[in-house]
């Protein structure tokens, strides 16, 4: 674990906090959402912005693309679990879904 990682959230945040977070659920030791697009380049460009904002954070989404389903699962490795940091990325990714 690197010196500046945050520390694991228990099962409790973890649930209060997914409830300010439609759709995202709990997927064992991270938390995930697939999004729909109506074409497969629609699902690449949505993904492409997720990239930019996974750079700036410097916090990235393992993804898996199934035509035109994206799903992002999030956690953050150096703690080995979810953290407030996949909160604050899976925030980013849901405001760019809705802009
Ligand atoms: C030094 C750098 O910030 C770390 O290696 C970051 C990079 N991106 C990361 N992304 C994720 N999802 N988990 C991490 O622990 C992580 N670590």
């Amino acid at each position: 674990m690197s010196a500046s990682a945050p520390s694991a959230l228990s099962d409790i945040e973890i649930q209060r906090a997914l409830g300010a977070l439609p759709g995202w659920s709990r997927k064992g030791d991270a938390i995930c959402k697939s999004y729909h697009f109506a074409t497969f380049p629609a699902g690449i460009a949505f993904l492409a912005k997720v990239a930019d904002v996974a750079e700036r954070l410097q916090h990235h989404p393992d993804i898996d693309v199934r035509y035109t389903r994206v799903q992002f699962v999030l956690s953050t490795h150096d703690a080995g679990g979810v953290t407030q940091k996949d909160f604050e990325l899976a925030h980013q990714i849901e405001t760019l879904a809705s802009a």
